[in-house]
């Protein structure tokens, strides 16, 4: 069997799982897919009566789910996303269909129902596919579902009981479920169990197959899709450039404006749901009967001009460690969180639902609560934790972008406007304040962690011994290669300032080999011996004379057939891409962001040759070059 199923043919697409379902994204992580996460805002409220069988139910709101991120993505200042999927679990008993319960007697209510009976598990998943033209974001969605029947034993009112004690019904359709403690209950399953779980994997791959392949036209009336064709090598994908930048009338595949409305007024038709009346569909923009144009123009604008109320409105509560007390108490109502934080009710009380309204929070009669999102980078103390990186964009690049326009008519940057002191006795401060040196590299940190995967694996690090991370912090990095590469010594250079204040980040089990951390200055000492060296996220600090200095001394100690890999986020050619990058840039520091062939240039300009750039579509893309024998 060749384990390269059709799911690589997504491999090379920005792809997004329009779902905060952990499940969802363990069951798509688990075989090798390559997601961001974007939690859906859409409001599971469809009306069900309207539609004529539960399977619909699913299949739309999964639809609604989709569309409404793939919008937003657009609109937003991110970038257009390839494939977004959606999902919808429910269960279906007695015509009656069950969610998530609102709370324990609702989970009770619904686990009584399922008592002793036999019921079906509906998942209903959308795959939209989306593309820009003219700036407009056209889509084509496909859609299916999967059924799985699922029976349960006869269970006992205590035994009922102690499960929706144990806290484990509340976030699962029907109440239960069926990978953990719920799986107890459960006499047999009919069908895919991941289906029950809430994605269906093996369904979802078939509808790849036939999107992918689909079926040439003299035997279109024949072919079935009933197996995975599988991918022999990801270099054979050269057609799925082709392919998908052609989507056009693939079966179960309709066309989409950005509204979520078919373009031709019909409604989609996929395999397993029958059609549903368009009055379902929930247009994402006030039309009004207005052009098209007239519609969707003001909603990009009204988004980018409401950007900083909801930035601040993140930094504020993130600053207040509201997302932490949530994490550990929730759900509370506005007034114990005002209390526990020493803020006034009725500004907390907006502030939450602020948060609500960005999707950072769920707001139930109950109170409010953290999204798996917000439990995951918003608290402080998380594994891949962002609270660092704002605080420090709201304590240091806040008061900076108040004076953008000061910082445009001079071209220069504005720390001595926002803080009354120069750049370089700002940075004198970092070293001399404790807090300020521990809140910049926490938030140096936060990224660190969240991109080192993609750094580590952009390119196959394996034949190197010894790696030096120049600059490299507080190692979050350096541990990820030495996972991933067990073989390799990883060194992490940096100011002696920062390395004596490294150990609050390390992790606390180390599993893998130590990584040596080594104080110095790359600009005036010796570099530690390696056979790659390292400099992520360090470039873009620096004008290109300082740029040269430091990479001619690298050159200098590199051994031929020895590597230099950059870590940056590189802009396009015309450098309007990626936009964090380039916004990035309007902190007008003497450093800036540069694209591709600007750093080919320089490299190759110190003897580094074979320049290769892999674009991971997260925040940081790398550069690998090797040191030829001479310059
Ligand atoms: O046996 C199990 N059955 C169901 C689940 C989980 O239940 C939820 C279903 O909810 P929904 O489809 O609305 O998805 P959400 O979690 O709200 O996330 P979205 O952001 O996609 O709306 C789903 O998480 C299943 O995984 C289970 O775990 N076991």
């Amino acid at each position: 069997m060749v384990l390269h199923p059709v799911l690589g043919k997504l491999v090379s697409k920005r792809v997004v799982l329009a779902s905060a379902s952990p499940r969802r994204q363990e069951i798509l992580t688990n075989v090798g897919l390559r997601f961001e996460v974007v939690p859906s805002w859409f409001k599971e409220t469809l009306e069900k009566s309207y539609f004529a069988a539960p399977y619909e139910y699913a299949v739309e709101t999964a639809k609604q789910k989709a569309l409404e991120v793939a919008n937003r993505m657009h609109v937003k200042h991110l970038r257009t996303p390839d494939v977004v999927i959606g999902a919808d679990t429910i269960v279906s008993v007695d015509e009656q269909i069950l969610e998530k319960p609102v709370d324990k007697q609702d989970a009770y209510r619904m686990l009584s129902r399922l008592n002793g009976k036999e019921h079906s598990v509906f998942t209903g998943v959308a795959i939209i596919h989306c593309s820009s033209k003219d700036n407009q974001l056209e889509m084509e969605v496909t859609d299916f579902y999967e059924e799985t029947k699922v029976k349960f034993s006869d269970l006992s009112e205590d035994l009922l009981w102690e499960y929706i004690h144990s806290g484990e019904p509340m976030d699962k359709a029907g109440g239960y479920g069926i990978q953990a403690l719920g799986g107890m209950l459960v006499e047999y399953v009919h069908g895919d169990f991941l289906n029950v779980m809430g994605f269906p994997l093996n369904h979802f791959c078939k509808k790849l197959a036939e999107l992918y392949y689909p079926p040439s036209k003299h035997n279109v009336q024949h072919k079935k899709y009933d197996s995975i064709p599988s991918v022999d090598t990801f270099e054979n994908l050269s057609d799925v450039e082709s392919e998908s930048s052609n989507f056009t009338e693939h079966k179960g595949a309709s066309k989409l404006d950005s509204s979520g409305m078919c373009s031709s007024g019909s409604i989609y038709n996929s395999e397993n749901s029958s059609s549903v009346r368009s009055g379902f569909m929930v247009p994402l923009e006030n039309r009004n009967g207005m052009p098209e144009n007239a519609t969707r123009l003001p909603s990009k604008i009204l988004e980018l001009m409401d950007g900083f109320r909801a930035s601040k409105a993140l930094f504020v509560a993130s600053k207040l460690k509201m997302f932490d007390h949530l994490k550990n108490k929730g759900p509370l109502k506005a007034v114990d969180i005002a209390n526990e934080v020493g803020t006034s009710v009725c500004g907390t009380e907006r502030l939450l639902d602020a948060c609500a309204a960005l999707g950072l929070l769920e707001k139930t009669p109950q109170g409010y609560s953290n999204t798996d999102s917000t439990n995951t980078y918003l608290t402080s103390d998380g594994e891949y934790s962002l609270h660092g990186y704002i605080i420090h964009s709201n304590d240091h690049l806040w008061p900076l972008f108040t004076y953008l326009e000061s910082a445009v008519k001079e071209g220069s940057r504005q720390n001595h406007r926002a803080f009354g002191k120069k750049a370089e006795d700002l940075f004198k401060d970092y070293y001399h304040s404790q807090e300020v040196k521990q809140r910049f590299m926490a938030a140096m940190h936060s990224i660190a962690h969240l991109t080192a995967r993609d750094v580590a694996t952009a390119f196959d690090l394996s034949r190197f011994k010894s790696a030096c991370d120049l600059g490299g912090c507080t190692g979050a990095l350096a541990h990820e290669l030495v996972q991933i590469y067990p073989n390799l010594k990883v060194t992490v250079f940096d100011l002696p300032e920062v390395i004596a204040n490294t150990s609050y980040f390390q992790p606390s089990a180390q599993h893998t080999a130590p990584v040596t951390f080594v104080s110095g200055d790359f600009f005036k000492d010796n570099l530690p011996e390696a056979d790659l060296y390292i400099l992520s996220r360090v470039l873009h600090d620096w004008p290109d004379e300082k740029v040269h200095v430091l990479l001619s001394k690298i050159s200098a100690v590199c051994k031929p057939g020895s590597a230099l890999l950059v870590a940056e986020s590189v802009l396009d050619e015309q450098k309007t891409c990626p936009p964090t990058a380039v916004l990035q840039s309007l902190s007008m520091t003497e450093g800036k962001q540069r694209s591709g062939s600007e750093y080919k240039q320089l490299l190759e300009k110190h003897g580094f040759t074979n320049v290769q750039i892999k674009i991971t579509e997260n925040l940081l893309d790398v550069v690998l070059c090797f040191k030829t024998l001479s310059p």
